[in-house]
C-alpha cells in the first residue's frame, strides 16, 4: 500500500515557503516519501502591530505548533529564532538543521555601506537588539544615525529603500539567501558590531513527541554543532528571562587549532535600544556533548551579564 505524503506546516511567507521547500525535498529523499506543504496562518503574519507589543515573534509559531498537535500536519518547520525558548514535552525539536550564515546585513541605497550612510541616515528594522547595537557603533563612531521601527516581510523591508522611504533596513543574510536576494546586500555586518539574535541563520524541525518514527527519520538531518550552538544561545536567552524580540543578542561559535575543534565559545550582549549602555561579554569552554552541558554553558554567561547590571537593560521580559 503506498503511504500518503507527509504534511509539512508552514507560514504563507516567501521565506517561510522557501524554508519550508528545502527541507522537504532533503526528508523525501532521505524517507523516500512524498511530502507536501500545508500552509498555516499564523498572528503574527496578519498582525501589523510592533512584534514587542504582541508578544514576540513567538506570534509566528504558535499556530503551527496547534496544527502538530491537532493532527492537522506531520512536522513544521520554523525559524529557530521565532521560538520561545521553552520546548513543550509534547512537541519533539527533532532536527536542527547545519546552520546558515547567522549574520545581520544592510541593504542600503546607492549601494552603501553602514560607515558610508549620510548623518541623519534613517535605518529601518523590527528589531530591538539590532537597534540598540546599531546605536551603540554609531555613537561610539561619531556617526548619527535614526533607527525607525519596520515591520513587514523581506519584499516590504526591502521595498521601504527602493521607495525611498529608508536610507537602509537591517535583515538576517540567511533569510536573504533562502529567497535568493543576498546578492542585494551592501554591508555583511561583523557579528562585532551586530550580535545576531540567538539561534539566526538556524532552522527548528518540530514535529508531535508521540510520533517516535518520524522524530527519528528527522533526526537525519540535525547537524550536532548547530544544536549545540542554539542550544547555549537560547539558554541565554532563557536564564536572562529574556522574550524573543528583547534586545538580546548572542552567538557561539566553535574555536579551532588548525582542524582540530578545541572549544565553545558563546558571546552575549544586551543593551538599551538608544545604544546608551551595552552589556556584553563571552565566556569559553568544552564543545558541549551533551544538552544539559549546552544548557550550562548559556546559564553560566547569563550570569555573568546579570552580575554587570544585564536585567536593568532588558526592556521587554519573556512573556
Ligand atoms: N521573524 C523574522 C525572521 N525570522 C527568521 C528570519 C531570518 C532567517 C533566520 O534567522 O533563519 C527572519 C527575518 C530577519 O530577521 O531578517
Amino acid at each position: 500500500m503506498t503511504e500518503r505524503a507527509l504534511r509539512l506546516g508552514t507560514r504563507r511567507s516567501k521565506l517561510a515557503m522557501a524554508q519550508s521547500g528545502q527541507v522537504a525535498e532533503t526528508v523525501s529523499r532521505l524517507t523516500g516519501r512524498s511530502v507536501e506543504l500545508v500552509e498555516i496562518t499564523t498572528y503574527g503574519d496578519t498582525s501589523r502591530e510592533q512584534l514587542a507589543q504582541i508578544g514576540g515573534t513567538g506570534v509566528f509559531v504558535t499556530a503551527l505548533r496547534d496544527a502538530l498537535l491537532g493532527g492537522e500536519v506531520d512536522f513544521a518547520v520554523h525559524s529557530l529564532k521565532d521560538l520561545p525558548t521553552a520546548q513543550p514535552d509534547d512537541l519533539a525539536l527533532a532536527a536542527v538543521p547545519l546552520r546558515a550564515d547567522p549574520r545581520d546585513v544592510l541593504i542600503a541605497r546607492d549601494g552603501m555601506t553602514f560607515t558610508e550612510l549620510p548623518s541623519g541616515a534613517r535605518i529601518g528594522t523590527g528589531s530591538p537588539r539590532r537597534m540598540a547595537q546599531l546605536n551603540a557603533y554609531a555613537r561610539n563612531h561619531g556617526l548619527a544615525i535614526e533607527t525607525v521601527p519596520i515591520r513587514g516581510n523581506i519584499d516590504t523591508r526591502i521595498g521601504f529603500v527602493h521607495k525611498g522611504e529608508l536610507d537602509a533596513v537591517v535583515l538576517a543574510a540567511a533569510g536573504l539567501h533562502r529567497v535568493g536576494r543576498i546578492d542585494e546586500v551592501t554591508d555583511f555586518l561583523s557579528v562585532d558590531t551586530v550580535l545576531p539574535a540567538p539561534g539566526q541563520g538556524a532552522l527548528a524541525i518540530e514535529c508531535a513527541a508521540s510520533n517516535a518514527s518520524l522524530t527519528a527519520a528527522l533526526a537525519e538531518l540535525d547537524d550536532p554543532y548547530t544544536r549545540a550552538a542554539v542550544t547555549a544561545e537560547r539558554s541565554l536567552l532563557a536564564a536572562l528571562e529574556a522574550g524573543c524580540s528583547a534586545p538580546v543578542g548572542a552567538l557561539a561559535d566553535l574555536l579551532a587549532d588548525g582542524q582540530i575543534v578545541k572549544e565553545m565559545r558563546l558571546r552575549g550582549v544586551v543593551g538599551a535600544t538608544d545604544g546608551s549602555t551595552l552589556v556584553q561579554l563571552s565566556t569559553t569552554g568544552p564543545v558541549p556533548e551533551t544538552h544539559d552541558q549546552a544548557l550550562a554553558l548559556g546559564r553560566e554567561l547569563a550570569a555573568e551579564m546579570l552580575a554587570k547590571g544585564a536585567a536593568g537593560l532588558m526592556g521587554e521580559r519573556a512573556l
